[in-house]
């Protein structure tokens, strides 16, 4: 069922919880198609369990998710996630092109191995993150912003139109940081709605076309001038005045 909507996701009333002690309390939010969207908030805030909760891995409460229109339950498959770099295990003898080609597993019926097209998809990801070269490398011999490219080829190689990244910027240097964006801003350009988990608030509103602002609740939801306002972040990073004074002054010059 195909229904015209022009919402990626739209998350109503969600409130998740781990022992009994809530991460996300009644947060609504709804994101339009062909986005590129930060989810910003201070250690603790509940980020990875908005992304978490979106892709059906931790049950909520409360509160519902729709991906374009449908409940997420009966949309398996539309949404393509990126973990943490941390949350993979890289010495598992795999290749690059092999780990891509998961990403097509959805398409492939258990009975079949994966065909011309499943494999002309992989290369293509593999392309769009310029990692060509490296199809037959072991995942365990590539830099730290190389493997998070692979796993970027392996989420656009699914196919889904919707993209979820759990902090892709992570630990990696200023040029691998440049590369990943660039990634981001050509997957947004060929129709893809991507939701970013990001941490340095003073890259955000360069980065994203909208910024998530959370901390167990929603703060605030919309263009960068509108969410990084000093009251705003004042009451989500309390303590952490200078940072956000600096990134409202580099702003607004
Ligand atoms: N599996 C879990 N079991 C128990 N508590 C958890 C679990 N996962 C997260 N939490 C708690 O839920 C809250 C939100 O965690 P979450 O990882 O979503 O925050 P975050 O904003 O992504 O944090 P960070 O920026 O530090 O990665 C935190 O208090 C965290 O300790």
């Amino acid at each position: 069922m195909i229904i015209d909507t022009p919402f990626a996701i739209e998350v109503s009333n969600l409130t998740v919880s781990y022992n009994a002690r809530p991460a996300l309390l009644d947060v609504s939010v709804r994101i339009e198609k062909d986005q590129l969207v930060g989810v910003i908030g201070p250690n603790g805030a509940g980020k990875s369990t908005f992304i978490k909760a979106i892709l059906g891995f931790v049950k909520p409460d409360l509160g519902t998710v729709k991906i374009k229109g449908i409940h997420a339950k009966n949309a398996k498959g539309q949404v393509a996630y990126v973990p943490q770099r941390g949350a993979v295990d890289w010495d598992f003898p795999i290749t690059v092109q092999e780990v891509v080609l998961m990403g097509r597993y959805q398409q492939i019926a258990w009975y079949n191995s994966p065909c011309k097209k499943d494999r002309s998809a992989a290369m293509e990801a593999l392309d769009m993150v310029r990692m060509t070269n490296f199809a037959h490398r072991q995942i365990g011999e590539l830099s730290g912003g190389q493997q998070q490219r692979v796993f970027m080829a392996r989420a656009l190689a699914q196919g889904s139109d919707i993209l979820l990244l759990d902090e892709p910027f992570a630990g990696v240097d200023a040029a691998t940081e440049r590369a990943i964006l660039d990634v981001l801003e050509r997957a947004k350009k060929s129709g893809k709605t991507l939701v970013v988990v990001h941490h340095d608030l003073s890259t955000a509103a360069e980065y994203f076309d909208k910024l998530l602002l959370i901390k167990q609740r929603l703060y605030a939801y919309g263009e960068p001038d509108i969410v990084l306002q000093e009251d705003l972040l004042s009451q989500v990073y309390e303590g952490r005045l200078k940072i956000f004074k600096d990134v409202i002054k580099k702003e607004r010059s």
